[in-house]
């Protein structure tokens, strides 16, 4: 199988142009059998390109970008063509003849990052960069392949090190000049980066949420409004609207874009106690979604009778929604403002045929959204990934604490902590833990 990859860069479909892109070794011969040369590196030049029959393929913009100063840090070529499916085919027809085969996904990033052009959080970044859709996605992704995250875990990584030789040097060299309480001193250094790890992994939380979507619940009794809220919000028909309760039985997933942030709006199955087997389904998973939401929109039909049941999953800081307020308020709408008022939920009023109701429950929603995201910094860590290896670091370090006089365990602890954050990376390096040892104590001679 041969080592040089290529692969359409853009997407298919009706395009001006499309790019098709080569890494390897083998990239300097097709571009030399495809094109009349090779042109001078990174400078996109205007070139026939013929098939090995001598065929026509296109006339082309062709790029060429020697190793390692590449993408991918191998000889690399880009052909910029025409973007009709039937050229993009040729070319790689042609390609394929020559024994080069397509790249898996993933494939060119992954060969950049075995040859260090990017370490594994940017390599996520660039994943991220190419999936963002909102304003907060690409300026997170963008940080993150900046090298944002990579440079917090190369001091916390520093940190460590300098940690690890204070113990491995009381460890190794028991008998030399190594200061006696050597323990002593790595306690602080520690302490303090526990804190800053699992701050980091709180706030990888926001990152998530940045990438995935801020989740909002809409929950609610059977017939309060929630599907035409819903569909108001939205402003297209999501989610059928029936007079009958319990219509919605699946979740009904909408996304939408809420002061440049990822959200997903989602209407739930009416919460009522139901012999029906597949309504008692949707309810079961409307608990679930809500309770698993950053938010949840307690919806209350104010003009009906009776009193509401006030969904348990409610948290603080969640929205009560009197509904149909184009209709005469009623016992339901009264009650519920009592019990929102008892958990100091915010109450607001709307009818989903006012256009200006809709409007100022999206800004509400919005402030939420970017109360809830908008840091002062995009966060370092934007993924379960970085979360874990923060927490094991941290774990790790908690127990390395705990060991008391026990310096070999202690620095294990922390040796198992390093390779945790090296994880975040992809990078190991024990060679940087004797360096250290030797530039700091002077030990050995
Ligand atoms: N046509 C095209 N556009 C593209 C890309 C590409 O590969 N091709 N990119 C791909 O994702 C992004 C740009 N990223 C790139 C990153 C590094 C290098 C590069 O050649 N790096 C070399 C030389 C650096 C220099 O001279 O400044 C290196 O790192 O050694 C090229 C593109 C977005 N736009």
């Amino acid at each position: 199988m041969s080592d040089t990859i290529f692969a359409p860069a853009t997407a298919a479909g009706r395009a001006a142009v499309a790019v098709v892109r080569v890494s390897g070794p083998e990239a300097e011969t097709a571009v030399r059998r495809l094109a009349a040369g090779l042109p001078e590196p990174r400078r996109a030049t205007l070139q026939r390109l013929y098939d090995a029959e001598g065929v026509e393929i296109d006339r082309a913009l062709v790029l060429w970008f020697p190793g390692p100063a590449s993408y991918t840090g191998e000889d690399c070529a880009e052909f910029h063509l025409h973007g009709g499916a039937a050229v993009v085919g040729a070319l790689i027809a042609a390609l394929s003849v020559m024994g080069l085969r397509l790249a898996e996904p993933g494939e060119f990033t992954r060969r950049a990052f075995e040859h260090g052009k990017l370490d594994l959080a940017q390599a996520e970044g660039v994943a991220d960069l190419v999936d963002a859709e909102t304003e907060a996605q690409r300026r997170q992704a963008l940080e993150q392949l900046g090298g944002r995250l990579s440079q917090v875990q190369a001091r916390w990584r520093e940190a460590l090190t300098e940690a690890l030789a204070m113990f491995e040097a009381a460890v190794d060299f028991p008998d030399e000049e190594v200061p006696a309480d050597v323990a002593g001193r790595a306690r602080p250094v520690l302490e303090q980066l526990i804190g800053e790890l699992e701050a980091a992994a709180a706030d990888a939380e926001r990152g998530e949420r940045v990438r995935e979507g801020y989740r909002i619940a809409l929950v609610g009794a059977p017939n309060a409004g929630k599907s035409t809220l819903l569909n108001a919000l939205a402003d297209r028909e999501a989610a059928i609207v029936t007079a009958t309760p319990g219509t919605t039985r699946d979740i009904i997933e909408v996304p939408m874009v809420l002061g440049g942030y990822k959200v997903l709006l989602a209407d739930t199955a009416g919460l009522r106690d139901t012999d029906n087997e597949i309504e008692a389904e949707g309810v079961r998973r409307a608990r679930a979604w809500a309770t698993s939401a950053d938010l949840r929109l307690w919806l209350v039909d104010g003009s009906a009778e009776g009193r509401a049941e006030v969904p348990r999953e409610l948290q603080p800081g969640d929205l009560c929604i009197l509904t149909k307020r184009d209709l005469p308020e009623n016992e339901a709408g009264w009650k519920a403002v009592e019990e929102a008022a008892e958990r100091r939920l915010p109450v607001m009023a709307v009818t989903a045929r006012g256009p200006n109701d809709v409007a100022w429950l999206k800004t509400t929603l919005t402030e939420r959204v970017i109360d809830a995201l908008a840091g002062a910094a995009p966060p370092a860590a934007t993924r379960l990934r970085h979360r874990d290896l923060l927490l094991e670091a941290a774990e790790r370090l908690r127990n390395a604490l705990a060991q008391d006089e026990a310096l070999e365990l202690a620095a294990e602890d922390v040796r198992l902590a390093a390779r945790a954050l090296d994880r975040i990376t992809g990078r190991i390096d024990p060679e940087a833990v004797l360096g250290k040892i030797f530039a700091t104590f002077c030990i050995g001679k």
